[in-house]
């Protein structure tokens, strides 16, 4: 268990004090709910609202940086206006801000053909499903059953296993999900750096996320002075300062900074 620093109480202080505010946050168990099944995930109720008046706030600007694709997380979400990073910000776009890693759109086809094999490779594996997202992909299983859990893992390093010898890509975790992605040296960190450097470089970063793929993201906050935010219970490892216990707290969070800014 990791000692978190700072209370939801105190961060808002530091966030009433700020001039511009980088608001980052992640998509699935942050904005929604976690779903047994990936196509079900919604935004929560209430949060549209919330981060469109946010986003109305001419001292805020908003990043939504998700591991789904970019087209899938923004139809989600579906607020314009807003900067949405998906693929684990290999691609972000929004108002002023058009990127695609180059390294990455060379891995297209690779990922693809991947994604056709593991359909195949996984078709006996009950509850496994393969979601394709162009620049990378997942293999999901939350509805396996427990006993099939190191089979899935077996299939899923043998039939990406030539790509990660040719050192074309490398393999990430995330909640009951094995991800390929290319081998570049890229993540949420990034991506958060990206958006401030070229949009809001004197914005104070704060960064709301659940996953593993989320600590990069809250390392680039606080190296800058910013806070990450790690949305789950205390039990997990984190080295974000600020913990909340759920999406419903977030939400809350942000109907509080509508309220202060
Ligand atoms: O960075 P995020 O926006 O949190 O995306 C991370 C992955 O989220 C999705 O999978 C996760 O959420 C699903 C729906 O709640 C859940 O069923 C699954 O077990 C989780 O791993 C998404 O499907 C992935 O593509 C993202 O990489």
């Amino acid at each position: 268990m990791t000692p978190t620093l700072e209370s939801w109480t105190s961060v808002r202080h530091r966030l009433s004090e700020q001039n511009k505010i980088l608001l980052a946050l992640d998509f699935d168990g942050t904005l929604s709910e976690i779903t047994e099944r990936p196509e079900d995930a919604v935004l929560r109720e209430g949060n549209a609202p919330l981060l469109e008046a946010l986003g109305r706030k001419p001292n805020i600007i908003i990043g939504i940086l998700s591991g789904r694709a970019l087209n899938d997380v923004s139809g989600r979400v579906g607020v314009p206006g807003l900067i949405y990073g998906g693929n684990h910000g290999l691609e972000i776009r929004g108002p002023g801000l058009d990127y695609l890693h180059p390294a990455a759109a060379a891995a297209i086809p690779a990922i693809s053909d991947a994604a056709e094999r593991l359909v195949a490779d996984l078709a006996d594996i009950p509850g496994a499903l393969v979601e394709s997202k162009v620049l990378t992909l997942t293999a999901h299983y939350r509805l396996t059953p427990p006993q099939y859990h190191d089979s899935i893992a077996m299939i899923f390093l043998d039939t990406v296993g030539p790509l990660l010898a040719t050192g074309a890509c490398r393999v990430t975790a995330a909640k009951m999900a094995m991800e390929l992605r290319p081998a570049v040296d890229w993540h949420k960190g990034y991506a958060l750096e990206m958006i401030r450097f070229q949009l809001a470089s004197d914005a104070f970063p704060v960064y709301f996320g659940d996953d593993e793929t989320d600590e990069d993201a809250y390392d680039a906050a606080q190296s800058v002075g910013g806070i990450g935010i790690y949305v789950g219970p205390p039990s997990t490892e984190t080295r974000a300062i600020c913990r909340l216990d759920s999406p419903a707290a977030v939400s809350a969070a942000l109907a509080d900074l509508l309220a202060l800014t």
